[in-house]
């Protein structure tokens, strides 16, 4: 008998068709790209630039943004601590399963805090994790706001919005850091071959 979480009674079914093997169909290695960052940081534009520059190499990926699994699975969920919480435990159990596809998944969700990130890379196997910190100051982030979110929290008409009045806690260390400093802005396409280039290193673009 096995306790799983608040369940009983629930035993692991194990398949003879694997994850290695899937990877050799597939030509790469499962693994989870979480992208973690600011709103307005670049983390859509940098998932959909990764997307289009590992499709272009035959690899297939998957994209998992915060607001658009808000729109199905997480649309119970708002921006309280435990539900960004509970947001980021799904997202990361989800990405688990593409991973175990044999999918290159990249997750790209704020994920303001360090635990609950540690969490989604305790699910993986060493290495599987590629934490990627889109290292940009909130001043520009602001000056960007492309849906104008900034604007309504400053005006007190979003209550808790990150780095205003609800905490972003950087990577202490991570894998991938892309900076964007003031007037040094490198494009989508240039950041996304720089995780391009570590996932080619550390063999991921390869069969297992
Ligand atoms: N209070 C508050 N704080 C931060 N963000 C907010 C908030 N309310 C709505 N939004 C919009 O929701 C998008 C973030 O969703 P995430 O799922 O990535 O957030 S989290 O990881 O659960 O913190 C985020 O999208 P991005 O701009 O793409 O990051 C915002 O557009
Ligand atoms: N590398 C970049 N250089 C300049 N502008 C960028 C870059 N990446 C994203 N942007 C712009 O910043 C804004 C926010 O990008 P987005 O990908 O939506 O951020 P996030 O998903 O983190 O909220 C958009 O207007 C986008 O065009």
């Amino acid at each position: 008998m096995s306790n799983v979480g608040n369940s009983s009674n629930i035993l692991w079914h194990k398949c003879s068709v694997e994850k290695a093997d899937r990877e050799q169909l597939l030509r790469q290695k499962g693994c989870v790209i979480w992208v973690t960052g600011l709103s307005g940081s670049g983390k859509s534009t940098l998932a959909c630039a990764l997307a289009r520059g590992l499709h272009a190499r035959g690899k297939l990926t998957y994209i998992l943004d915060g607001d658009n699994v808000r729109h199905g699975l997480n649309s119970d969920l708002s921006f309280k601590a435990e539900d960004r919480a509970e947001n980021i435990r799904r997202m990361g159990e989800v990405a688990k399963l593409f991973a175990d596809a044999g999918v290159i998944c990249i997750a790209s969700l704020i994920s303001p805090y360090r635990k609950d990130r540690e969490l989604c890379r305790s699910l993986l196997k060493e290495g599987e994790f590629i934490e990627v910190f889109m290292d940009v100051p909130l001043s520009i982030c602001e000056s960007r706001d492309p849906k104008g979110l900034y604007k309504l929290a400053r005006a007190g008409k979003i209550r808790g919005f990150t780095g205003i009045d609800d905490p972003y806690e950087p990577p202490l260390s991570c894998e991938i850091v892309l900076e964007q400093k003031d007037g040094s802005c490198a494009s989508p396409d240039r950041l996304a071959g720089r995780v391009i280039s570590y996932l080619e290193e550390k063999g991921y673009l390869s069969p297992a």
